[in-house]
């Protein structure tokens, strides 16, 4: 069975490396006869070392960006970002048309976010991996709501896997440098919730040995440390608080560690990339066995709970109304097993649909509901008029009727009209 492929995201500090390491690794895998499909997601990049299928700059103008809404550097990728996200149905489209065979791809369409890749791939040679490279500002990226609505949409579509891209010499040049890294990939590991591998680039310059060490030998995190707190003493200052901070955050890190996969790698001169990429097709299997399900499992649970929400305010509507209520919920479930589930493609659709949820106290505003017989108009008349026919528990009471007679609508105001076929709608949906 064909099996799609896999999103890379790299993320890193400002400077760790990641557009190189992208240039990389693409450069590898056209090497290996398996070209990716790539993405810059970068706004503010002055130049992309590498072709990119889908890049942000064209559809987002940076400096224009922060010259109409008078912002600085972050707040200009920020929006650039949030505007970028509202086209991120029409990336999804392209994504799936030219990365998925036809029996895995859905039903969206893309739009005019540009793509440079002419024509959908021969099915032998869909790309096997979705290369994305990230702003430098890190935390706009993992922090902000359009970063989730991206990594969450891709990750609804794909196996999507999180590569931290770390500076190695930086890191190692001592134990605070190393664990505040550490600390910030084990945010965004708890913020995203997707396999994440720890890449330690540069390694040309120096060896990931130690940072490795670090991680899997708690003793000798321990040693550098009581060094560096000696050393500090001998300069005549002390670790203060800082080394007790770092011991203790070391006893806990172990956990986390174990979550981890982790490579050094050279950007510069390739090497480390074929373990890279064993790293991600391991992450990858780990993205469909834990996180997949877990996806699905959420989605239904915010199905149930929005049905659940609806059912109990058209009872509580229906008690206001002085109508039947076991008749109308007969009638209302009836209808909606023939209407087709709103279903919420991504995890951040399903929140901002509970979201709505909660703001709407559960009510669906009809005039916003799409219509299946027609115009708007025809099938708010045609479910009215239904409802009128079916008469029973679910009509108006007598005081009611007079308002579905044609010759008694001159009698009601206009608001009251609305109010009872919003009502009407309500009851048969
Ligand atoms: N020696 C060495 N230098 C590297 C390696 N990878 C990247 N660099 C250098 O590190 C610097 C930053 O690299 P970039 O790829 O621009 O880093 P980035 O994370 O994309 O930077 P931002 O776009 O600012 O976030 C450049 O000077 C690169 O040449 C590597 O593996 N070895």
């Amino acid at each position: 069975m064909a099996s799609p492929p896999v999103a890379v995201v790299c993320i890193g500090m400002a400077g760790s490396g990641k557009t190189t390491f992208v240039q990389r690794i693409n450069a590898h895998l056209h090497t290996a006869g398996t070209p990716p499909y790539v993405l810059n997601l970068d706004p503010a990049v002055t130049r992309v070392p590498f072709d990119a299928n889908i890049d942000i700059r064209d559809s987002v103008n940076y400096k224009e960006v922060m010259k109409q809404y008078k912002l600085g550097p972050n707040g200009g990728i920020l929006t650039s970002l949030n505007l970028f996200a509202t086209k991120i149905d029409q990336v999804l489209g392209i994504l799936e048309k030219r990365c998925l065979p036809p029996e895995l791809q859905s039903t969206t369409t893309a739009g005019d976010v540009s793509a440079k890749t002419p024509a959908p791939p021969a099915p032998g040679k869909l790309p096997q991996h979705i290369l994305l490279d990230t702003p430098g500002q890190i935390e706009v990226f993992v922090w902000s709501a359009s970063g989730s609505i991206l990594l969450s949409s891709l990750a609804s579509s794909f196996p999507t896997v999180l590569a931290y891209i770390i500076d190695t010499p930086r890191t190692v040049s001592s134990t605070n440098t190393f664990m505040s890294n550490m600390l910030y990939a084990l945010s965004i590991l708890y913020k995203t919730k997707l396999p994440m591998i720890l890449v330690f680039n540069k390694t040309d310059v120096k060896s990931e040995d130690q940072a490795v060490e670090w991680m899997r030998d708690f003793e000798s995190f321990q040693s550098a440390l009581r060094k560096e707190e000696e050393e500090a003493e001998m300069r005549g200052g002390s670790g203060g608080y800082m080394h007790g901070l770092v011991n203790s955050m070391s006893l806990v890190l172990e956990e986390f560690y174990n979550q981890l996969s982790v490579v050094g790698v050279s950007s510069m001169t390739g090497a480390g990339v074929d373990n890279f990429f064993e790293a991600v097709q391991a992450k990858k299997e780990e993205f469909q066995k834990e996180y997949a399900p877990e996806l699905q499992r959420r989605r239904e649970e915010l199905t149930q709970e929005r049905a659940g929400h609806r059912e109990r305010e058209v009872e509580r509507l229906m008690g206001d109304m002085n109508v039947d209520v076991s008749e109308a919920n007969r009638q209302s479930r009836s209808m909606a097993g023939k209407r087709k589930k709103e279903e919420p493609e991504t995890v951040s659709d399903a929140e901002a649909m509970s979201d709505e949820d909660e703001e709407s106290g559960g009510l669906v505003d009809p005039d916003d509901d799409d219509d299946e017989d027609g115009g708007e108009d025809g099938g708010l008349t045609k479910r009215y008029q239904q409802a009128l026919r079916d008469g029973g528990a679910g009509a108006p009471s007598a005081e009611d009727a007079s308002f579905a007679k044609p010759e008694a609508k001159t009698t009601m105001t206009k608001q009251q009209e609305m109010q009872i076929l919003k009502l009407r709608v309500l009851v048969t949906k």
